[in-house]
């Protein structure tokens, strides 16, 4: 593999922000040339002040025409200084801007290679907030702190070399508050990393819980728990605002000593300045340089101090961006292998999203090739993991999960991906037309192999019936749509796929009968000629399966056909009765119902 050389690869915070900067080092120090360059114009004009009140001082009849070119090269440095910080901004612009997005690239890209399992741990909302506000803040800092930071101590050295050329006594004055307003802020900022590491924690934690509110706003709505739900994401936001509070309070009186001790410089450099020309030390003109040089040195100094104080922020964000940068990726052998007759076949596995919790314990299942393999079992016994780690969602932790005879860990996650396709419980839909939802990955199909796969997913007709008919765009992930229609939909999307594999995880929520029906019939569709792996949450929709494994605590209790199973009078004869039992009871039960209207 290529040495990463990108600039938003690396190792920690500090380490990325380092390269991003490096990899826009020639347009970065541009900007900062630029940048020295308008501060060295800034300072012009207290130099021409200086000469001016020289010429008035020493001359008993100034001179008019010297005192004009003195204003107009003041005017002309202060424009001249307006436009080169202009140039320095504009170039350090569009330095962050190729980062940022470059940096969104890389998360974008990664999230796309991480074991599912990482991504849910980090959460979608703590991942928002990762690619947008953190990336920002970068964009900042580049954009804004790293010239302006680079200009306010050019002012500061520059001034201060100068103050101690034309004075040292009154350079002195003028500089001895510095090391006093250091120590406040030391004081101000003694702890600060645990602080913004609240500050930051309660910042996530707010995101996170800001969307899932956003993304369950159905299931709220309908439980009724509207108000406990915005008291939870009203909570998160109180203890953001809390942790700011706690930092802005503990940063308050070394803040306060430190600008107080920095803008009280005046007091010390006015008494000394007197004194000193009363006594013939300094001439009038010096004294007047040293009021306005003196006075205006401490500005820069707080923007500096300000700047710390932000950096530490976008350091906590940049090691979070690198902490997901450096998430090992899915082992990729990238390695494209012959594959025999499309069969599943587990072995021996292992598995717990959790190392102290087992989910799937010694799981051996074979769903031989062009079969219809259902896993069924009581909820919580690992069917879905199963198919999780056929789709390597996840890597199993002990065992094999094989497709077409070869190690799904042995082959490319690409071909992986062609061979196997995946029909999920709730699928997801993209805000974009139901054409570009079917045609997902596959531009180049046609509307009559769009149409055709349709037909056999049975939407076909619901979708012509749609105000825009396959142009028609489906709402948020796809909530415009019944859970019927999405799981068709996407079954069409499988067939469009068209790979030797299918693992469809059924539907758990219950479907009216009329659309139970064309899942089926679109199921029956996407079975022909293709291996497909049920996960039945209804025993109802399998029993005509080839062959039923039947699993009980992450493990499998046993298999065979639907009726050697019943004739077994195992586990799968008890649900069976179970789920019969209950069907016939939600009939009465709405029977009774309906009785009860008439
Ligand atoms: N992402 C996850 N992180 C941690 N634990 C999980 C995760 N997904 C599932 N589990 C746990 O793994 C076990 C098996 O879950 P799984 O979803 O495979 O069961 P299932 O048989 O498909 O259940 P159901 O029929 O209710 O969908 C359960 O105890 C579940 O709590």
């Amino acid at each position: 593999m290529a040495a990463e050389t990108d600039p938003a690869a690396g190792h920690g915070g500090r380490e990325l922000l380092r390269s991003l900067v490096r990899s826009q080092r020639r347009r970065l120090c541009a900007a900062v040339l630029l940048a020295v360059a308008a501060v060295a114009c800034q300072l012009v004009p207290y130099l021409m002040a200086y000469l001016v009140a020289v010429e008035l001082v020493t001359q008993a009849s100034p001179d008019g025409g010297v005192l004009i070119r003195y204003a107009v090269i003041a005017l002309v440095a202060i424009a001249a200084g307006t436009a080169l910080m202009g140039g320095a901004l504009a170039i350090s612009h569009v330095c962050a801007y190729w980062l940022l997005h470059r940096l969104r690239q890389r998360i974008a890209e990664r999230l796309a290679v991480l074991p599912l399992g990482e991504v849910t741990r980090r959460g979608s909302g703590r991942i928002g907030k990762l690619a947008m506000e953190d990336v920002e803040r970068i964009e900042v800092f580049i954009a804004h702190m790293l010239p302006d930071a680079v200009a306010a101590l050019t002012v500061v050295a520059a001034t201060t070399v100068w103050l101690f050329v034309v004075d040292w006594r009154l350079a002195l004055a003028a500089v001895a508050v510095v090391p006093l307003a250091m120590l406040a802020m030391r004081h101000a900022t003694r702890g600060s990393g645990a602080w913004v590491a609240q500050w930051h924690g309660a910042g996530m934690a707010m995101n996170q819980t800001v969307t899932e509110f956003l993304q369950g706003i159905k299931a709220v709505k309908v439980f009724n728990r509207q108000t406990d739900t915005v008291a939870r994401a009203t909570d998160a936001v109180r203890r953001y605002v809390d942790a700011e509070t706690r930092w802005g309070t503990a940063f308050l009186p070394g803040g306060a000593a430190y600008f107080t001790v920095m803008a009280a410089n005046v007091v010390v450099v006015v008494p000394v300045g007197l004194w000193l020309y009363r006594d013939g030390a300094v001439d009038l003109p010096t004294l007047l340089l040293f009021l306005l040089l003196a006075l205006g040195y401490t500005a820069p100094l707080t923007k500096l101090t300000g700047y710390g104080s932000q950096l530490r922020q976008v350091r906590f964000g940049t090691d979070e961006i690198a902490a997901l940068l450096d998430t090992p990726a899915l082992p990729d052998t990238g390695r494209r292998v012959p594959l025999g007759p499309a069969s599943v076949e587990l072995t021996d596995v292992e598995f717990g999203y959790h190392p102290d919790r087992r989910v799937l314990d010694g799981v051996r299942i074979h769903a031989e090739a062009g079969r219809v393999t259902a896993i069924v079992g009581p909820s919580g016994s690992g069917k879905t993991t199963v198919a999780r780690l056929v789709s390597r969602f996840f890597d199993v932790s002990a065992g094999q999960v094989r497709v077409g005879g070869v190690d799904v860990r042995d082959m490319a996650v690409d071909q992986l991906m062609d061979t196997v396709a995946v029909v999920f419980q709730d699928p997801f839909l993209f805000h974009d037309t139901i054409r570009a939802n079917l045609t997902l990955g596959r531009p180049d199909l046609d509307d009559e192999a769009v149409h055709q796969a349709a037909r056999a997913a049975r939407c076909h007709d619901f979708i012509l019936a749609l105000p825009q008919g396959y142009d028609t765009v489906v709402g948020e992930r796809g909530a415009t749509l019944s859970g019927g229609e999405r799981q068709r939909i996407s079954i069409a999307r499988a067939l469009l796929k068209d790979a030797p594999v299918v693992v469809l995880d059924e539907a758990t929520a219950s479907t009216d009968p009329e659309n139970e029906v064309w899942i089926q019939e679109a199921v029956a569709n996407l079975a022909a000629g293709r291996t497909l792996l049920v996960i039945a949450h209804r025993l109802t929709t399998v029993r005509d399966a080839d062959r039923i494994v039947v699993m009980t605590d992450g493990r499998v209790a046993e298999s065979g056909r639907h009726d050697e199973l019943l004739r077994a009078d195992g586990t799968y004869a008890r649900l069976w009765a179970d789920a019969t039992t209950s069907a016939r009871w939600s009939l009465g039960v709405s029977g009774e119902r309906s009785g009860a209207h008439t």
